[in-house]
Parts: structure tokens; C-alpha cells; sequence
């Protein structure tokens, strides 16, 4: 045995078993302890370290992210939020995959709420010209989710991964901007809904903004800052009574609280420009109907009660008069949100710092014909083969408006924006897309004939 264990392990003095056994006890004992001392002094260096880190994490970004088990947790100043999405090596493979654009220069894009009805439209546009992509989307149950997952299922099929999360997850845009250069976000994630805002306002609050400014953090700390252009609303509208609605039209007299969350969008939009550098453009979609549309829309919604025979309410405003929207085609509205990325200009800061003045924009995409409720539903009615059952009520009071109505010169003049599809053809198509999505039999036996 060397020296130095035979020291160790055995009382240096025979005769003196007990005290040196006592003495060895000692020596281990106090061994152990300096040891758990050092184990001690270095843990609480580590702790110090990572408090420290969280602390300017958090002074400088507003937000902080922490992995455990590969699941990433986000510490906003107003809380933590656990991730959805599980970051490991496949994770990361499929996001690459799905970024990578199979054209010369194309774009890179983030879209938000992927598995949305305008974003799963935008997201194939995207894919199918080359362009590399990756969706984001919380399958919230607003409304139906299988349709959600059917759509995400749609974007699959052609190479498009869409992650499972929450707007306001920062941990996850901290990551996905380290993990890609995107040169683009388009953000459609939103709680959508004029008159749902009565019944659940915070849901509003959480995606329409809060879920907005942590995207634009994400965008303004990422290097190189991405272009982003987002959905607004006809809504911000309110109760303007200026017809055709123009871009510079008063909009401080919203009419819901979802028309309150969008104008706040834009203003938030406005001040992440000024101060940060980043090209923005907001879009005031109007009333966007089309094939795999949103079930809470009335055209949807009368379509699968008239196929049911149930009664359907058909709002009215003051003294009868017919409530009537610029019901505008999807995919002309997914050709303005493409011409918007094509002509947005660059994000001139980075890394949180502005360099120059950036893009600051804003467009109504519109169909510029408005159409009545009640032509609406004769338009349906004609389609389906099936009679309505019409109830003429009263417009409740949940933030309606009696009208909208869109100039679209501006977008037409920068973004090439021309809608070509009026209500009865894209309603044709809407229909045919309904009967075959819900497996409705054309027969007479299912479907009574008008
Ligand atoms: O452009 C927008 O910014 C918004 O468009 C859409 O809102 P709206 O124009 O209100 O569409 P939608 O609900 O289909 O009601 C259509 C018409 O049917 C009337 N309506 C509605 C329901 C009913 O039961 N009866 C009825 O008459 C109703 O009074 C209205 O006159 C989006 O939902 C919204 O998310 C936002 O994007």
C-alpha cells in the first residue's frame, strides 16, 4: 500500500486505538466537511451567477428563459409561462427543415397562428413559391380544434412544421431567433371575435396585447431584426361614418373591445418603429371569409344552421335598416398579405439598438363592394339548395357596427392589391368546400331542396 493511504487509513501510534479511531472519525469527518463546505461555496457561487444573469436578463429584455429537462420556462415581468413546445435535437431538424426556402432569396418567414384560418391560407401561399417557413400556433378551443388540426395537417403535407405554443412564451422566440435568420414575421395569431370580447375581455387582453408586445420584443432584440407585418381590423373603424373607409379616417371610436385591442396594436406598433427600428405593417383585414374559414363567422355559422334547419338571426340596426359588410375573399386577402412582405422594407436597427428610420405602414385589404346580411344569407340559401330559416332581431349591443366599407387605393397603389372575387363566387367556393369538409351527402334526403 503506498505510504500516504497506509497513514490515512490506520492510527500512526499502536496503543492508541480509541483515540486515533476517534482522531480518524476526526480527520474524515472534518474532511467531509470541508468538502461540503467547498460543494456549498461553489453552488452558491453558481446561484449568484444565474441570479445575477436573471437580473440583467430581465433589466434589459423584460423577460427571461430557463431550460429544464428541455422544457423551456419564460419569467416575464408579469409572470412565467411554461413552454408547449419541447426543444431537442428533432425539434430543432424540423424547424431548420421548415425554414429553408427551395428558391434563391427567398424569404424566411415566422407565422403566427399557422393553424388559423388566414394563416394557414398564407402559409401555403408562402410554401408553394418557394419561400421557407416555420408556423407557431396555441390551438386555443375558441372554436372547433380538429379544424385547427386539420389545417396543421394541410400545412404538414406540404413541408410545413407548425409549433405548438403560445404567443407570449418569450423562451421560445429567444430561441427560434437564435435559431434562424427569418427576414419576415407575419403575425395572424390573435384572439378574433367582435362580440366574443363580452364574454371572455382578458383572452383579448392576452393575445391581442400582450401576446403582441412580446413578439415585437422577440423582433426587436433579435440581430438581424425581421420585417413584420400583422393583422389589424376593419373594427379600428368603430363608429366612423365616412364612407369608403380610408387609412386616414378617424379610428379613436372603437365599438368593441376587440376594435380597442387592434387600435392599441397599432399604436404599440407605431412606438416599437420609432423607438427600436422595425419595419412594420399592419393590414385591416375586412370581414375574410373563404374555404377553411372560422366557425364563429356568421357565414359559417348560418351555413351549418340552415344545412340543420334551425333558425338563423339575421341583425338588424335602428329602424330596420340592414346591417351590411365588405365581405372580402380570402384568397385576395392572402395576395395582399404576400404583396405587403414583398414590399416591406428592412428593420433598420439591431440587437435592441435603432440604427435609422424604418417602414411604419398601414393598408385596409377589402373587397370595396359591401353586401347586406340578408343578401348574404339569399346568397347562401341559393348554394346550399336549402331554404333559411330567417329571424329578423334587433342588433344586440355587443360592439357591432352597422357597416364597413373599404377604399383600398393605398394598397392598390403599393401593394398591387386588387380583389377579383365578389360574394357570390367566393361563397360558391365556400360552400363546396363545406359540403365536402363535413362529408354533407347532396341528396334530397339530406338536404331540403328550395
Ligand atoms: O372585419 C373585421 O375586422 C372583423 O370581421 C369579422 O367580424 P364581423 O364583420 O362582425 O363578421 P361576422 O361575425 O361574420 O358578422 C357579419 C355580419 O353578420 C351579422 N350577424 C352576425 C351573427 C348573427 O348571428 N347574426 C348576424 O346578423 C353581424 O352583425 C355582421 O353584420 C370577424 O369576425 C372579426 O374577427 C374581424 O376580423
Amino acid at each position: 500500500m503506498p505510504p500516504s493511504v497506509v497513514q490515512d487509513s490506520f492510527p500512526s501510534t499502536p496503543g492508541k486505538v480509541k483515540v486515533e479511531r476517534s482522531s480518524y472519525f476526526g480527520r474524515v469527518a472534518s474532511r467531509w466537511h470541508s468538502t461540503a463546505s467547498a460543494r456549498l461555496l461553489v453552488f452558491s457561487a453558481f446561484l449568484l451567477a444565474v441570479t445575477i444573469f436573471i437580473c440583467f436578463r430581465i433589466a434589459a429584455n423584460g423577460f427571461v428563459d430557463v431550460y429544464i429537462g428541455g422544457t423551456a420556462y419564460s419569467s416575464t415581468n408579469g409572470g412565467t409561462i411554461r413552454s408547449a413546445y419541447r426543444s431537442d435535437h428533432l425539434w430543432d431538424k424540423k424547424v431548420r427543415q421548415s425554414c429553408t426556402p427551395k428558391r434563391e432569396n427567398g424569404l424566411v418567414v415566422l407565422v403566427t397562428g399557422a393553424a388559423g384560418f388566414v394563416g394557414s391560407h398564407v402559409s401555403l401561399a408562402l410554401k408553394k413559391r418557394g419561400d421557407g417557413l416555420v408556423g407557431i400556433d396555441n390551438f386555443n378551443d375558441y372554436y372547433e380544434v380538429s379544424l385547427k388540426r386539420a389545417r396543421q395537417e394541410m400545412l404538414l403535407k406540404q413541408g410545413i412544421f407548425v409549433i405548438e405554443d403560445d404567443i407570449n412564451d418569450a423562451a421560445l422566440w429567444s430561441h427560434l431567433f437564435e435559431m434562424v435568420r427569418f427576414t419576415h414575421v407575419m403575425h395572424l395569431a390573435a384572439q378574433a371575435g367582435v362580440r366574443y370580447a363580452m364574454q371572455n375581455p382578458m383572452s383579448y387582453v392576452h393575445s391581442n396585447v400582450a401576446g403582441l408586445v412580446t413578439l415585437f420584443e422577440a423582433c426587436k432584440n433579435a440581430n438581424p431584426q425581421p420585417a413584420v407585418v400583422w393583422a389589424s381590423s376593419s373594427s379600428v373603424y368603430g363608429l366612423n361614418t365616412k364612407v369608403p373607409f380610408s387609412e386616414s379616417d378617424r379610428t379613436d371610436q372603437p365599438a368593441s373591445l376587440y376594435a380597442a385591442t387592434k387600435k392599441a396594436g397599432e399604436e404599440i406598433a407605431h412606438t416599437y418603429n420609432h423607438i427600436y427600428g422595425l419595419s412594420i405593417t399592419g393590414l385591416r383585414f375586412f370581414t375574410v371569409y373563404g374555404p377553411w374559414g372560422r366557425p364563429d363567422m356568421a357565414y359559417f355559422s348560418f351555413t351549418r344552421d340552415i344545412l340543420k334547419g334551425k333558425p338563423i338571426n339575421i341583425y338588424q340596426g335602428p329602424h330596420d335598416k340592414d346591417l351590411a359588410r365588405d365581405f372580402t375573399f380570402i384568397d385576395d386577402i392572402v395576395k395582399g398579405c404576400v404583396g405587403a412582405l414583398d414590399t416591406a422594407g428592412e428593420s433598420t436597427g439591431s440587437g435592441g439598438k435603432k440604427k435609422g428610420p424604418a417602414m411604419l405602414r398601414l393598408f385596409n385589404l377589402g373587397n370595396t363592394s359591401p353586401v347586406t346580411v340578408p343578401v348574404l344569407v339569399e346568397l347562401l340559401e341559393k348554394h346550399l339548395k336549402v331554404k333559411a330559416v330567417k329571424q329578423f332581431i334587433k342588433m344586440p349591443r355587443n360592439g357591432d357596427v352597422p357597416f364597413t366599407h373599404a377604399n383600398v387605393s393605398l394598397a392598390q397603389a403599393q401593394l398591387a392589391y386588387k380583389p377579383t372575387t365578389n360574394l357570390d363566387t367566393g361563397l360558391k367556393k365556400f360552400v363546396t368546400w363545406y359540403l365536402k369538409y363535413y362529408n354533407v351527402q347532396s341528396t334530397k334526403s339530406t338536404r331540403r331542396l328550395l
